[in-house]
């Protein structure tokens, strides 16, 4: 049988990779193909970690980083990128660099500062962040944790989230989206996104599951991997988290390693093995 199938757009994910699949490029690249997108990566890093902590970071040299971005760069028609873990401030400079040039559409951050684990993930200055990414960036996706650590002061409710949103803002992305991942409502999960002046609740029911592993990453590539196939920043958030909240419930009941394991990315989808 022959399928004639649409090209996909490209999607470009700049981050580091986690040995237990769960989080990271694993993530990111499970996620543009569940969402018919072709995936390229730009690997910064790499970490041992399972579903338990992280055991090791090794952030990949300057000019292998480089050299990956003008690989794809150079010939891929990329139509939005989204960026993970970002080891240090010299890797940081060097994307930053690229998106100074124009040369990263579409750019949606994740700012990786801290693991779940409570393992620290980015050595730099946090200030970074906000002062050479988000001025070139379309949307900001920071948990309540990361948005502290930015900000300074803490979040307690939504209106604390709310008042975070409109402060990161101010530092130039076009939209921000302040995660309720680790928020204290038993029944719902919600995020305030701020987005051209005004502030939006996405609420899900929250899922009872131990495996929340690399929630944050699937969310901001499912956001990018949106706003390649052409929605509109607030259409490719809500449906990004409707994929999410699927994701969350089809691995509820799985157990892939002892602590916090991964979502189920393809549960759209029938395995070929099945
Ligand atoms: N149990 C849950 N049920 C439903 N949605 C959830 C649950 N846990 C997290 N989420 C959602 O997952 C997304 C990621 O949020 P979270 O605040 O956990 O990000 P994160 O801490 O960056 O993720 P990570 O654990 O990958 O570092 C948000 O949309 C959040 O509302
Ligand atoms: C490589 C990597 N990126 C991001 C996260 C955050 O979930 C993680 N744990 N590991």
């Amino acid at each position: 049988m022959t399928t004639v199938t649409t090209q996909p757009p490209t999607a470009l994910t700049i981050a580091g990779s986690d040995s237990g699949g769960g989080a990271g490029i694993q993530a990111d690249l499970h996620t543009f193909a569940a969402h018919a997108v072709h995936g390229t990566s730009v690997v910064t890093s790499v970490t041992a970690q399972n579903t338990l902590g992280v055991t090791d970071v090794h952030p990949v040299p300057p000019e292998t980083v480089s050299a990956q971005l003008d690989a794809v760069l150079s010939d891929f028609d990329v139509r939005a990128v989204k960026t993970g873990l970002l080891p240090d401030e010299t890797i940081l400079s060097i994307v930053a660099e690229r998106a100074e040039a124009g040369d990263l559409p579409e750019l949606v951050v994740d700012p990786v500062l801290v693991a779940a684990s409570g393992d620290k993930l980015f050595t730099g200055d946090f200030g970074a962040y906000l002062e050479r990414l988000s001025p070139h960036t379309i949307v900001f996706t920071p948990n309540i944790h990361e948005a502290q650590a930015l900000l300074g002061g803490e979040i307690t409710g939504l209106d604390d989230m709310r008042e975070a949103a409109r402060a990161l803002a101010r530092y130039g992305s076009q939209a921000v989206l302040v995660k309720g991942g680790h928020g204290k409502d038993p029944e719902k999960a919600t995020d305030v996104l701020w987005t051209q002046g005004q502030i939006l609740e996405l609420s899900a029911p929250r899922v009872d599951t131990p495996n929340t592993h690399g929630t944050g990453c699937t969310l901001a590539s499912a956001i990018a991997a949106r706003i390649a196939h052409g929605h509109p920043v607030a259409q490719a958030v809500g449906g990004a988290k409707r994929y999410l909240t699927e994701a969350l419930t089809a691995a509820a009941s799985w157990r892939l390693g002892a602590g916090p394991g991964p979502v189920h990315h393809h549960h759209g989808r029938k395995s070929t093995v099945l």
